[in-house]
C-alpha cells in the first residue's frame, strides 16, 4: 500500500485549488489545502490551510496565470518541507478516447491537445499546469483524473443528442462533468446512498445530475461544460437556432461565438456584469432588477431540472446542494426548493441559514442536504489506487 504524499491540482474556471494528501489510519486525508483566486486580475490571493482548516499562510498576490499561482504554491509547500511524490490533476474532459483516470504519458498529452474544443476554457489551462508540474517536480508521476469518467454509466437515452448516428459515433454526445465532485459526495454517504438522488453542483461552473443507486443516469452538461443550466459566464442550453442566427444573420465568427457563450453569457449577461453570487445577491438586495432577474433565471432553471430528473428517476429521495454556491448560499437553496413542495421538499430555515448538513426537517419525506464538494480528496483516492496498482 503506497503512502506517498500526493499533490492534487484542481483547476477550475474561476480558481485553482490544491491539496497535499496522505493516507492516515487507512483513510486518505488532506494535510494541507490551498486556493488561489483572482487569477488574471490585479487582486489575487493565495491561501494555505492545514488539515484542520487553520490558515497557515495567506497573501494578496496577483498572478497572471494558474501556472504562476501553482509555482508560488509549490514554493510555499517546499518551505514547509512538503514534497509530493505523485501529482493528481483534475482534467475536465478527456474527449471520446480518454474515459478513465490514468497516468499522464506523452500519448495522453497528445490526446488532450487533440480535444481542446471539447472544453476550451478548461483543457488549455490543464495542459499548462501539467507542463508546469513537470518542471517543478520532474521526479514525480503525474495522473489525470477526468470529470467525465464518472458519467460512463449514462444510458444511451441520456447520452444521445437527436442527431445522426455518425456524429454520435465520432464522439458528439453528452459526456457530463463535475464527476469527481459527485463521486466525492457519494463517498460521504458511506455506503448508504439514497436510491433516487439529485445533486446540484453550483459553483462558477454548475451542473445537476440524476443518480440511480449512485450511478449517473442523466446530467445537464453535454458535449462541453458550456451546456445545461446557466452559469457565472456560460449560457447553458440554448435553442440551436440562436447559434445559426449569430453565424448567419450577425456574421459572428466561431471564435466570437465561443467567447460569447463561455465568457460573457449566463449570470454576468443577465445581471449586466455580476458573475459572483455574493455580489449578485448584494445587488439584488439593493433593488437591482437585473441582478434579481439573473438569480431568478438561475434558480428556476435548477428547479425545472429537479422536476424533470424526478420524472427520470420515478420519484425522489434526496436533493444535495454542493459547490461554492450550493454550500454557502441559503438564498439560492431556498429559492430552488420554493415550488418543489409537491415533491415533498421542505426547508428548515434555521438549518438552511446555518448551512447545516441536513436542511429539511428530519420527518420530511424528501431529504434536502448540503454536502462539501471534496474533489481534491476524490482525486487523491483515485491516484492512490493507481499507485497501488502499479506497485
Ligand atoms: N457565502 C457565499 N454566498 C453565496 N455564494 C458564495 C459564497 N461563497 C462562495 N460563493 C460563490 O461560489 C462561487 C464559486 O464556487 P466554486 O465552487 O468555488 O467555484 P469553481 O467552479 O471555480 O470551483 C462564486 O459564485 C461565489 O460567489
Ligand atoms: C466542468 C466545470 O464547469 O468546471 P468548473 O466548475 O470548475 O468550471
Ligand atoms: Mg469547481
Amino acid at each position: 500500500m503506497s503512502n506517498e504524499s500526493i499533490l492534487v491540482v484542481n483547476s477550475g474556471s474561476s480558481s485553482l485549488k490544491f491539496g497535499l494528501c496522505r493516507k492516515v489510519n487507512d483513510t486518505e486525508q488532506l494535510v494541507l489545502e490551498g486556493l488561489a483566486d483572482g487569477i488574471g486580475g490585479g487582486q489575487g490571493k493565495l491561501l494555505l490551510k492545514d488539515g484542520g482548516g487553520q490558515v497557515v499562510r495567506s497573501e494578496c498576490l496577483s498572478f497572471s496565470s494558474q501556472g504562476d499561482a501553482l509555482q508560488t504554491a509549490a514554493q510555499w509547500l517546499n518551505e514547509l518541507q512538503a514534497k509530493p511524490q505523485a501529482i493528481g490533476h483534475r482534467v475536465v474532459h478527456g474527449g471520446p478516447l480518454l474515459t478513465s483516470h490514468q497516468r499522464i504519458t506523452p500519448a495522453v498529452l497528445a490526446q488532450l491537445r487533440a480535444c481542446l474544443h471539447f472544453a476550451p476554457i478548461h483543457i488549455p489551462i490543464g495542459l499548462e499546469l501539467i507542463e508546469r508540474v513537470e518542471r517543478i517536480y520532474p521526479e514525480a508521476s503525474q495522473f489525470a483524473c477526468f470529470d467525465t469518467a464518472f458519467h460512463r454509466s449514462l444510458p444511451e437515452v441520456a447520452a444521445r443528442f437527436a442527431l445522426p448516428s455518425d456524429l454520435f459515433d465520432e464522439g458528439v454526445r453528452r459526456y457530463g462533468f463535475h464527476g469527481l465532485s459527485y463521486e466525492s459526495i457519494i463517498h460521504q454517504w458511506n455506503g448508504s446512498v439514497p436510491s433516487r438522488m439529485i445533486i446540484a453542483h453550483l459553483g462558477n461552473g454548475a451542473s445537476v445530475v440524476a443518480l440511480k443507486d449512485g450511478l449517473s443516469v442523466d446530467t445537464t452538461m453535454g458535449l462541453t461544460p458550456t451546456g445545461g443550466i446557466p452559469m457565472a459566464t456560460r449560457s447553458g442550453d440554448l435553442d440551436p437556432g440562436v447559434i445559426l442566427y449569430l453565424l448567419q444573420a450577425k456574421q459572428l465568427s466561431a471564435r466570437s461565438i465561443e467567447t460569447l457563450l463561455n465568457n460573457t453569457s449566463g449570470l454576468t449577461a443577465l445581471s449586466q456584469g455580476r458573475r459572483d453570487m455574493r455580489e449578485l445577491q448584494a445587488a439584488a438586495d439593493a433593488g437591482d432588477h437585473h441582478a434579481q432577474l439573473a438569480l431568478d433565471v438561475f434558480c428556476t432553471s435548477i428547479r425545472k431540472t429537479i422536476g424533470a430528473y424526478t420524472a427520470v428517476l420515478g420519484g425522489l429521495d434526496a436533493i444535495v446542494f454542493t459547490g461554492g454556491i450550493g454550500e454557502h448560499s441559503p438564498r439560492v437553496r431556498r429559492k430552488v426548493c420554493n415550488g418543489l413542495e409537491f415533491l415533498g421538499a421542505r426547508i428548515d430555515e434555521p438549518a438552511n441559514l446555518r448551512n447545516d448538513k441536513r436542511i429539511s426537517p428530519e420527518e420530511a419525506r424528501l431529504g434536502v442536504f448540503v454536502f462539501e464538494s471534496q474533489e481534491e480528496l476524490q482525486i487523491a483516492r483515485h491516484c492512490r489506487s493507481m499507485l497501488d496498482d502499479a506497485a
